[in-house]
């Protein structure tokens, strides 16, 4: 049986001002998983992923990391569990090049200078930025930076990562690269928890989706049991991914008649953009 790194037990979380965010959340991830955090605005997503990283207290229930109740844990112990990066990689960069920036979680870890080397140039490779080592973080394009503050993360060697829609603002081509680059690093055995808005990527790649709506848990399956018509996802305000609902289209038709199928792939096309505008 795998690890269970993350383990959040019962999990309910007011805010003063706010009212109820969480509402006795329950979810285990285990060693080796790529799990997709989802839902949608103001379901919960970012709350359960603070919680997770002890930057709040739950009003009651428990979270444990590695068996650890996160409110004893120091900061260290949390590091070298679990790493976070946030959405906008400006929030988390600062140091003047790539190789400093990554570099600076091994410092606060005291590591030894010849460990904060070895981890800032394994990092550096496992993201693909060794030749950017030098580079002024700040003048590179959007989704080199988000491998910044992956390599960043990384460099204090957690066993789990959680990003917080990660792709966001980036172009298509880049958004493939970076989730390409998170594929390499589970198989590498680092778990991750991905937030994220996109059916896209959770149907191709993530290996579990956990749905949140109204600070509740409404699904935790696999991704081709969420969008296999089973569940009416669009209660949760989730739009399925663009094979499927073309494959739904599809369901019945005998034809495969090219113009006919041309029409279906640009109305499902035409759909899903209605359904994001
Ligand atoms: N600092 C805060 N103070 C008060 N209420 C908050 C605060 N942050 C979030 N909330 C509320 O808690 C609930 C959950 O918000 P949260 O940001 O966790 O959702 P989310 O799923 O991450 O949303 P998004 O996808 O927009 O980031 C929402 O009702 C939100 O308005």
């Amino acid at each position: 049986m795998p690890e269970i790194l993350l383990d959040i037990n019962n999990i309910v979380f007011d805010y003063n001002k706010g009212g109820r965010a969480l509402d006795g959340v329950d979810f285990a991830v285990a060693s080796g998983e790529f799990v997709a955090l989802a839902g949608r605005n103001g379901s919960g997503k970012t709350t359960l992923t603070r919680l997770a990283m002890a930057l709040l207290k739950p009003t009651s229930g428990s979270i444990t990391l590695q068996g650890k109740n996160t409110s004893a844990m120091t900061p260290a112990d949390m590091a070298h569990s679990i790493g976070y990066v946030f959405q906008n990689p400006d929030r988390q960069i600062f140091r003047d090049t790539v190789a400093k920036e990554v570099a600076y979680g091994p410092e606060q870890l005291k590591f030894t200078p010849e460990a904060v080397n070895e981890a800032v140039s394994k990092a550096l490779s496992m993201t693909g930025l060794t030749e950017a080592a030098d580079s002024f973080p700040r003048t590179l394009s959007r989704g080199q930076k988000q491998k910044v503050a992956i390599a960043s993360a990384i460099a204090m060697q957690p066993k789990m990562l959680i990003l917080d829609e990660p792709t966001s603002g980036q172009d298509p081509w880049e958004a493939q690269n970076l989730m390409e680059l998170l594929v390499g690093l589970n198989k590498q055995g680092i778990t991750i928890i991905l937030v994220t808005h996109d059916m896209e990527l959770i149907a191709e790649y993530t290996t579990r989706a956990v749905v949140l709506d109204k600070g509740c848990k409404v699904f935790d399956g696999t991704p081709a049991a969420l969008f296999d018509g089973s569940q009416d996802i669009a209660r949760w305000g989730l739009i399925p991914p663009a094979a499927v609902a073309l494959s739904q289209q599809l369901n019945g038709i005998n034809s495969t008649d090219a113009a006919e199928l041309t029409g279906l792939v640009s109305r499902a096309i035409n759909q899903r953009r209605e359904n994001h505008a």
